[in-house]
C-alpha cells in the first residue's frame, strides 16, 4: 500500500539508496551494443531517454561499485555522461545513464572522416578537457580516457563516459598492464611500469585522445604491438603530428606526453590553452 512505499525505494540489503530506481518506472528498448560489463539497451525512464547497462555478474564487482555509486552520483557536469541511478532490486543489476544519440566518439570520427572541420575537432578536444578539468578538480581519476570512452550527444557535444569504472572490471586480462586487453597505447609510462594512476596519467591519455580526434578516429601506433610501443616510448619516440592538427595543438599533445608526470600540464591549463585557440 501507499504507506509502505518510502519516498525512496529500499533495495535488497534493506538500505535506502536515493539512487535506487524503481524497476516499474523503467521501460527497456532496443540494444545499443555491449561493453565491458555486458549488454547496453536504450530505455525510457521518467519521460526521458536513457541508456541502460545490464551488468553481467561475472564482469563487475557489484558490491564495490554500489559503495562507489554514491560518489559517482555526485559527479555532475555538462561534459560528463551522467549516471542517473541504479536498479539493484533484481538481477541483473542495471545502471541508468543519460542517453547520447550519436554514440561513441571513435565511431563518430570514423564515419565522418573527411567531413570534420578543424573547428569541430578543436571543439571536441575542448569539450573533453572541460569534463576532465572537472574530474581533476574533484580529485577523480578516469583511468581509461580514450575516444572509445567518450560519447557524442544529439547536438554533437562530446562527453566523457565510464570514468573510474575500470576499478570494477573483474576481467584481469584487462586490468593488468602486461595483458593483451590493457590499453597500453593510451597509458602513461608510470601506469605501464607500476600502475601509478593520477590526473597526470589521464593527461597523457588525453594527448592520445587529441591525436585520435585530429586523425579522424585512426588507431594510434596502428601496426605496432604493445611491446614495440613501450620500447619506442622508452627511447623518447612519440606519436607524429596528425596532418590536420595545427602546430599549436600538436605542441599541447607533446606537452601531455612528457616522461615525468609533473612536467605535463593540468587539465585546467589544457582547458585554458584550448579555449584560447578556439576563440582565435
Ligand atoms: C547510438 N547511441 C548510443 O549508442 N549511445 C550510448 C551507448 C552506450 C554504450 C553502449 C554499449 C557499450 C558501451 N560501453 C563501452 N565501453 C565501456 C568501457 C568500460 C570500461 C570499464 C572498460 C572503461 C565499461 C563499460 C563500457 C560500456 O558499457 C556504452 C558506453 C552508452 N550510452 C550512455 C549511450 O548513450
Amino acid at each position: 500500500g501507499l504507506i509502505t512505499r518510502l519516498r525512496h525505494p529500499v533495495s535488497q540489503d534493506g538500505n535506502c539508496y536515493q539512487w535506487e530506481v524503481e524497476p516499474e518506472e523503467l521501460n527497456l528498448g532496443q540494444e545499443l551494443g555491449s561493453g565491458q560489463f555486458g549488454l547496453v539497451l536504450e530505455g525510457r525512464w521518467r519521460g526521458r531517454k536513457v541508456a541502460v547497462k545490464m551488468i553481467k555478474e561475472e564482469c563487475m564487482s557489484e558490491e564495490e561499485f554500489k559503495e562507489e555509486a554514491r560518489v559517482m552520483m555526485k559527479l555532475s557536469h555538462s561534459k560528463l555522461v551522467q549516471l542517473f541511478g541504479i536498479c539493484s532490486q533484481h538481477s541483473p543489476m542495471c545502471l541508468l545513464f543519460e542517453f547520447m544519440e550519436n554514440g561513441c566518439l571513435s565511431d563518430y570520427l570514423r564515419t565522418r572522416k573527411g567531413r570534420l572541420s578543424p573547428d569541430l575537432m578543436l571543439g571536441m578536444c575542448l569539450d573533453v578537457s572541460e569534463g576532465m578539468a572537472y574530474l581533476e578538480s574533484s580529485g577523480f581519476i578516469h583511468r581509461d580516457l580514450a575516444a572509445r570512452n567518450c560519447l557524442v550527444s544529439k547536438n554533437n557535444e562530446v562527453k566523457v563516459s565510464d570514468f573510474g569504472m575500470t576499478r570494477f572490471v573483474l576481467d584481469d586480462q584487462y586490468t593488468s598492464s602486461q595483458c593483451s586487453k590493457f590499453p597500453v597505447k593510451w597509458s602513461a609510462p608510470e601506469v605501464i611500469r607500476y600502475c601509478k594512476f593520477s590526473s597526470k596519467s589521464d593527461v597523457w591519455s588525453f594527448g592520445v585522445l587529441m591525436w585520435e580526434v585530429y586523425n579522424e578516429g585512426r588507431l594510434p601506433y596502428e601496426n605496432r604491438s604493445n611491446t614495440e610501443v613501450v620500447e619506442s616510448l622508452n627511447s623518447g619516440l612519440r606519436l607524429l603530428k596528425p596532418r590536420l592538427a595545427p602546430d599549436a595543438v600538436y605542441l599541447l599533445m607533446e606537452w601531455c606526453w612528457k616522461e615525468k608526470p609533473d612536467d605535463r600540464p593540468t587539465f585546467a591549463q589544457l582547458l585554458h590553452e584550448l579555449a584560447s585557440l578556439y576563440s582565435l
